[in-house]
């Protein structure tokens, strides 16, 4: 402070106050820095911990599309595999059908000739030229006949190839496909695993920026104090100054007093001015303090600038994923139903009804002589069988020997269960004489794992199946009914009223066609069912059923038919499809 002179205490003091004045304006400015500053750390805060919830939710997300994603890539390759399986297999029996096609064609010229020979016949026996006639116009017919087959062959040959092209060329779509999937799904995951890292490291500089933060309040709130200490010390010696000015008064109104009492006031102001000076140097300081927190203050909200905009950075990015996930989910879809198109496809080709014949192991009364082509065309689908010295041959489209398991039967049926849930309808159909082992193939004996027929494995594989499929959005509901057909009378095996069981002779029930083509029997007992241990306590309920009858019956049972039938209704509510009706019959 100066004044106009060392004692001008007046001017000094004037000079304090408009000092004072400045700091407090500064100090007020201060004040609502701090506070904008504190709304501004409760408003990031919100954000912080919003942008960490919508983070951990999307991670949680991204997990669980990895996870699915995993699954059907899994299963789209056992498809694959077994979809190529399928295709050797067509090829295998486009080969048979071309040997068929030359043994056909041999035949037909074998048959040209002996019309031929037939004609030379003719000339030479002119009497019985009349019947020679009629059965070269016969052979005639049958030359037309095999020719038209003949066309029919090569047609059917055509086609065969045709669709095997076709497959093919789908078969390498699919693949590509599936790998860009795959190679999209690699990138999304690392993706993801970046996005993570980069969120870790922003929420890592906002916890820094809000320690620094706190720092500063701190040293703010030290500053606050100091300067009201400051200030109080001033008004303190304000007091003293206008006490020394009184003082001076006085002295100038009683001059010429002691010169001892004016030195004793002269060093008092001296004292009075090393404070003054003291105080400014202290004030120096405390500005000094001040601008070094406002630097630390517009660090600190140069940071949290920094964390928004990092934050706004990883919302995009996971917008981003967020797309890309929805596309992978429409291209697993795509893949989806492109796989249901070939698998009928090749169902198709191996054709819509396929005959096999299965022989069980001869019971220990019994005798027989069967045998099996060793090598040929037949092989694996034909049967020999002896009969008074004659041998009789016949050709099914697969044959199970004695020793086929009852998986290796339900393998070559799999294929139409899984054609079940795609939404096509299915009958299995079991056909042979008392005691051929019908009952075994369909049924079996379901507690014993090996033993299990082929209803009890379709039903686990149908129910394992429409699980998987939930993920997708499939939502399955399953009707059961059971009934025996004995001498033309239809019986309930899963009704709870015993007497319309053995009702026997009145039949209540009739057989109904609707206009889809569906097969309904009216009054029959229909279950909901929805996992396989409800249907297997059922199945157990109608065998019950049966044992009753055929008491009754007097053993007589054999000659009855059972019929199970599931009913299967599938509905995608994400993609809005609704689409199955199916049959499995016994
Ligand atoms: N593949 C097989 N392996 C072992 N045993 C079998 C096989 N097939 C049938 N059997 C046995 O042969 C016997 C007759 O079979 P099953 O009862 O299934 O015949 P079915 O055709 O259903 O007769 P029905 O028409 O009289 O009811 C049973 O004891 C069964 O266990």
């Amino acid at each position: 402070m100066k004044g106009k002179n060392k004692m001008d205490y007046k001017g000094k003091s004037e000079q304090m106050i408009e000092y004072i004045k400045k700091l407090r304006a500064c100090i007020k400015w201060l004040l609502e820095r701090e506070d904008a500053n504190l709304a501004e750390i409760v408003k990031l805060n919100g954000l912080l911990e919003a942008a960490e919830k919508h983070h951990s939710q999307i991670v949680a997300q991204l997990k669980s599309a990895i996870e699915e994603s995993k699954t059907i890539n899994e299963e789209l390759q056992k498809q694959y595999a077994s979809l190529e399986e399928n295709l050797k297999k067509v090829e295998a029996e486009k080969m048979d059908a071309l040997r068929s096609y030359g043994d056909e064609k041999e035949t037909r010229i074998a048959l040209e000739s002996s019309r031929n020979e037939l004609l030379e016949d003719l000339s030479r026996l002119k009497l019985e030229g009349k019947r020679l006639n009629e059965q070269i116009k016969m052979l005639q017919d049958t030359n037309k006949r095999l020719q038209e087959y003949n066309t029919s062959l090569q047609q059917y040959n055509s086609n065969l190839q045709a669709d095997v092209t076709k497959n093919g060329e789908t078969i390498t779509k699919l693949q590509k496909e599936k790998n860009t999937m795959v190679e999209t799904m690699n990138g999304l995951k690392d993706h993801a695993n970046s996005v993570k890292m980069q969120l870790d490291l922003a929420k890592s500089s906002q916890n820094e920026a809000l320690k620094q933060k706190n720092e500063l309040l701190k040293e703010v709130d030290n500053l606050r104090s100091e300067l009201q200490q400051v200030r109080e010390d001033r008004d303190h010696k304000l007091v003293e100054v206008h006490s020394l000015l009184a003082e001076i008064g006085t002295y100038k109104e009683m001059t010429g007093k002691s010169a001892v009492e004016l030195d004793n006031v002269m060093t008092r102001s001296t004292a009075l001015e090393e404070i003054c000076s003291a105080q400014q140097e202290r004030i120096k300081l405390l500005e000094v303090q001040l601008a070094s927190t406002n630097e630390k203050l517009k660090r600190s909200d140069l940071t949290t600038i920094e964390s928004m905009t990092e934050y706004e950075k990883q919302k995009r990015m996971s917008e981003d994923l967020q797309l890309r996930l929805e596309e992978a989910e429409q291209q697993i879809i795509d893949g989806e139903k492109l796989r249901k198109k070939l698998h009928n496809t090749i169902l198709e080709l191996k054709g819509n009804i396929r005959v096999f014949c299965r022989v069980r192991p001869l019971l220990s009364n019994e005798s027989g002589a069967i045998s099996y082509p060793k090598s040929g065309e037949n092989l694996g689908h034909g049967i020999e069988l002896t009969h008074n010295a004659q041998m009789y041959a016949f050709t099914f489209d697969k044959v199970f020997d004695q020793l086929a398991s009852q998986e290796d039967v339900f393998i070559e049926i799999s294929q139409l269960v899984q054609s079940a849930l795609d939404g096509y309808k299915v009958c299995i159909f079991a056909y042979g004489q008392t005691g051929s082992g019908k009952t075994y193939t369909m049924m079996g004996k379901p507690e014993i794992h090996d033993q299990k027929g082929l209803i009890p494995r379709s039903l686990e594989q149908i129910f394992q199946t429409s699980q998987t499929l939930v993920s997708q959005g499939w939502k399955y509901n399953m009707q059961a009914s059971m009934l025996e057909i004995y001498n033309e009378t239809i019986r309930d095996l899963l009704a709870n009223n015993r007497t319309s069981i053995q009702d026997g002779g009145v039949s209540k029930y009739s057989i109904k066609h609707d206009t889809n083509g569906n097969t309904h029997v009216s009054d029959l007992t229909i279950v909901d069912v929805s996992s396989f241990n409800e249907v297997s306590s059922l199945l157990k309920r109608a065998a019950q059923s049966r044992s009753v009858g055929r008491t009754q019956m007097n053993e007589e049972s054999s000659r009855s038919h059972c019929v199970f039938t599931l009913r299967i209704f599938g509905v995608n509510e994400v993609y809005n499809i609704f689409l199955l009706l199916n049959l499995i019959n016994a």
